[in-house]
């Protein structure tokens, strides 16, 4: 059975997500302060783990462990509803269908635990 990932169109499809997704989180003044200094191709990769991960496409993951990667930026319960929202609101309006989605809200429910560290 295909993946969530080539369903929607594997590669080039996921690319066209992260790029209006990263519009999104830049242009955020809620949440753009955590990607500041983190560089270009850095925050491309993440959003591409972020969403190949979750889409169950081919896992290379070789970055740190989520708590790890996340624990020194302080993240709150409103910081990481809002990027969640984004990504959300980035699948629906790239047409991605519905159980594709309710499984990427699944997913971020999964890992809040490891990213979320501050007191709101
Ligand atoms: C909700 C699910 C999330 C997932 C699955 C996720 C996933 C990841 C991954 C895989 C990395 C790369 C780690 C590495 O290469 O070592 C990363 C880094 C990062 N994440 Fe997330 N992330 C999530 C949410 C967030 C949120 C809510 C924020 C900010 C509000 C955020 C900000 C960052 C930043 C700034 C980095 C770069 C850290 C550094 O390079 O020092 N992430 N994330």
């Amino acid at each position: 059975m295909a993946s969530d990932y080539e369903r929607i169109g594997g590669g080039p499809a996921v690319s066209a997500v992260v790029d209006e997704f990263y519009q999104r989180l830049t242009a955020d003044d809620q949440v753009s302060h955590y990607f500041q200094d983190v560089s270009l191709p850095t925050l491309k990769r993440h959003q591409v783990l972020m969403i190949t991960t979750i889409l169950g496409g081919p896992n290379q993951y070789d970055g740190r462990p989520l708590d790890e990667a996340h624990r020194p930026l302080g993240i709150t319960e409103p910081d990481y509803q809002r990027v969640g929202s984004h990504l959300m609101s980035t699948l629906q309006d790239a047409g991605v269908p519905d159980d594709i989605q309710g499984r990427v809200g699944e997913a971020l429910g999964q890992v809040r635990g490891s990213i979320v560290t501050s007191p709101s």
